[in-house]
């Protein structure tokens, strides 16, 4: 598999009157195409300052990031919305689709915004592909959350970037239609070659990934792979669970 993202010791330092706090201290990872990576860890761990360095959303204070071999902080503040605009995609707990705009609409957006040339036919090949091309003139009030998800899916696909970025994608779903859009996020990794990383803070839903990085104030203190043949589903949530346990301890 080739490497997507790459990030090399990689600390974020917020400074509180004289002191200083660590959001994250050293992080090295990486992400292979086709790479469905959980990341996990208690609340204040540093998950989404780690997601927000990948974005290029946030600066770390050391250490470098880098977004298909180029380092993303090197970059001037243009050529870094550029490429955030390209090659990242995001899919958010609560969906945030624009509400006056048609299903079709909020999953051509992102090409607008990138300066791509808008074509109807990508846009409509990709709500197909989730099963949702039905829905294409509709607004967002009209549709269910695992609709609204399929839809936010579909936008965060549409530039084709390298790396989709996920904050607890199914949090605002039941769990059927959780499990559902989980498994179509898996396939797409699986089958079209996307790369995924999901923050959750639930280990059925981690246990979809391919891997899962445990993160412990700020540092990667454990990681475990799911692709080993012959465990089921529950028996890796039992092993997710287990390492998620030993964190608190
Ligand atoms: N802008 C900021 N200024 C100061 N401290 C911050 C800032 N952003 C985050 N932090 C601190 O950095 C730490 C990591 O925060 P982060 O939001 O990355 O954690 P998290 O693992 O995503 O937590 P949660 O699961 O609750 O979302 C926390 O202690 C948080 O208070």
């Amino acid at each position: 598999m080739n490497q997507i993202v790459k990030v090399e010791n990689v600390s974020k330092v917020y400074e509180e009157g004289n002191r200083s706090f660590y959001a994250l201290k050293g992080v090295s990872m990486e992400v292979k195409k086709g790479e469905f990576l959980a990341i996990m860890g208690r609340s204040g761990s540093g998950k989404s300052t780690l997601l927000n360095m990948l974005s290029g959303l946030d600066q770390p204070s050391k250490g470098s990031v880098f977004l298909n071999g180029r380092s993303l902080y090197s970059l001037g503040d243009k050529q870094l919305t550029n490429i955030r605009r390209r090659e990242v995609g995001f899919i958010f707990q609560f969906f945030n689709l624009l509400p006056v705009l048609t299903v079709f609409e909020n999953v051509v957006l992102p090409l607008e915004l990138a300066g791509q040339k808008r074509t109807r036919k990508s846009g409509e090949e990709l709500l197909k592909r989730l099963g949702i091309d039905h829905l294409k003139d509709q607004y967002p009030s009209q549709l269910s959350g695992g609709q609204q998800q399929r839809v936010a899916i579909a936008r965060s696909l549409i530039t084709k970037p390298s790396i989709i970025l996920a904050d607890e994608p199914t949090g605002s779903l039941d769990s059927k239609t959780g499990k559902e859009t989980l498994a179509i996020l898996r396939e797409f990794c699986d089958h079209l070659g996307h790369s995924l990383v999901m923050v959750t803070h639930d280990a059925t839903v981690a246990s979809y990934a391919h891997r899962v990085l445990f993160l412990q104030d700020g540092r990667v203190k454990d990681e475990l792979t799911l692709l080993n043949e012959g465990y089921s589903r529950k028996e890796y949530i039992a092993q997710i669970t287990e390492r998620v346990e030993g964190m608190m301890v």
